[in-house]
């Protein structure tokens, strides 16, 4: 399939609704409420190593909650199974900094895509090691090139980031996570602060359409059935109390983040990302939603 000229279709299509009705840039992160709405991007990347993209794929933003698709990755790489210990895998159908179940839940977040588990991700990661050092190497080698953390995004979560404070602080007061809040959140505002382009996440991901090897080198990145787990965590609970309705309407594994990014995949076919910055009110990018049901209509492409 040529898929060039489909994602020029798509980006022909979309521009124009840049700036609709019903979209808002993430506001509580200052550094990311400057970033302008009037952007939209879209690239992928075959298993065969072809790439295509259009519109704004080599802009760089701000990756936020895409990340926790990586820092997971870090954890079942070194703990596997072990990494359930303290953390869910259903759906969490509330929004993604809600604090609700932790407190009926015991300090357990329902899965490593809420910021209450992506949290918990960071705690087992720091206690293995320099944990911001080994996602910089990963994504370094997953995307052939080194990929930068945004101080200024970095410092203005920190800043502000008062419900994942809470977060954190409530899981240590249910023991449930083992080190310092602080270099807990340390870790997990500056991966949110990393930097990528569209055609840089489509790549990174790489490993997750080819039953989890490394997009370009081959090398495991980690098991086939680890990657099948990832994908199905995207796919039940990668976009939030939305992730039923990008099943319906999409049916893809997909992560998005509130700076706007999306990335799915087409298991054994392709890995995507889209990005536009203006968000619906689940904290879905609202144009990179519908870029994917487009392509998805395009393509007839998903896992359904
Ligand atoms: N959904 C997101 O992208 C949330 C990430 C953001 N850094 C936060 O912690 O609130």
């Amino acid at each position: 399939m040529d898929f060039q000229p489909i994602l020029d279709e798509i980006n022909d299509e979309l521009r124009p609704r840049l700036g609709q009705v019903g979209g808002k840039v993430a506001s509580y992160i200052p550094a990311l409420a400057r970033v302008s709405p009037q952007q939209f991007g879209i690239a992928l990347r075959t298993c065969a190593g072809d790439t295509a993209a259009a519109g704004d794929a080599a802009v760089p933003f701000s990756i936020q909650s895409m990340s926790k698709v990586f820092s997971l990755t870090l954890a079942i790489r070194s703990l596997d199974e072990a990494l359930w210990d303290r953390i869910g895998r259903e759906p969490s159908g509330s929004a993604f900094n809600s604090l609700v179940q932790l407190e009926s839940e015991r300090g357990i977040p329902r899965n490593p895509f809420i910021n209450a588990g992506a949290i918990a991700v960071a705690d087992r990661l720091v206690s293995l090691g320099d944990a911001k050092a080994e996602l910089l190497a990963m994504l370094a080698r997953l995307c052939g090139e080194p990929i930068p953390i945004d101080a200024e995004v970095a410092r203005s979560e920190a800043d502000t980031g008062f419900r994942n404070t809470a977060l954190a602080n409530f899981m240590k007061g249910f023991d449930t996570l083992d080190n310092d809040v602080a270099e807990v959140l340390d870790v997990y505002f500056n991966q949110c602060a990393l930097s990528m382009t569209c055609e840089q996440v489509a790549c990174a991901a790489g490993y997750l359409c080819r039953d989890g090897r490394h997009p370009l080198a081959g090398t495991p990145v980690l098991s086939p059935a680890q990657a099948r787990r990832v994908n199905a965590l995207m796919l039940t609970c990668g976009t939030y109390d939305a992730a039923g309705e990008f099943a319906f309407r999409i049916g893809l594994p997909c992560k998005s983040g509130v700076g706007g990014g999306i990335m799915a995949v087409v298991p054994d076919r392709l890995t995507l990302c889209v990005w536009s910055p203006a968000l619906d009110p689940t904290g879905n990018s609202l144009l990179g939603r519908q870029a994917l049901e487009l392509f998805v209509a395009k393509t007839g492409l998903s896992v359904f």
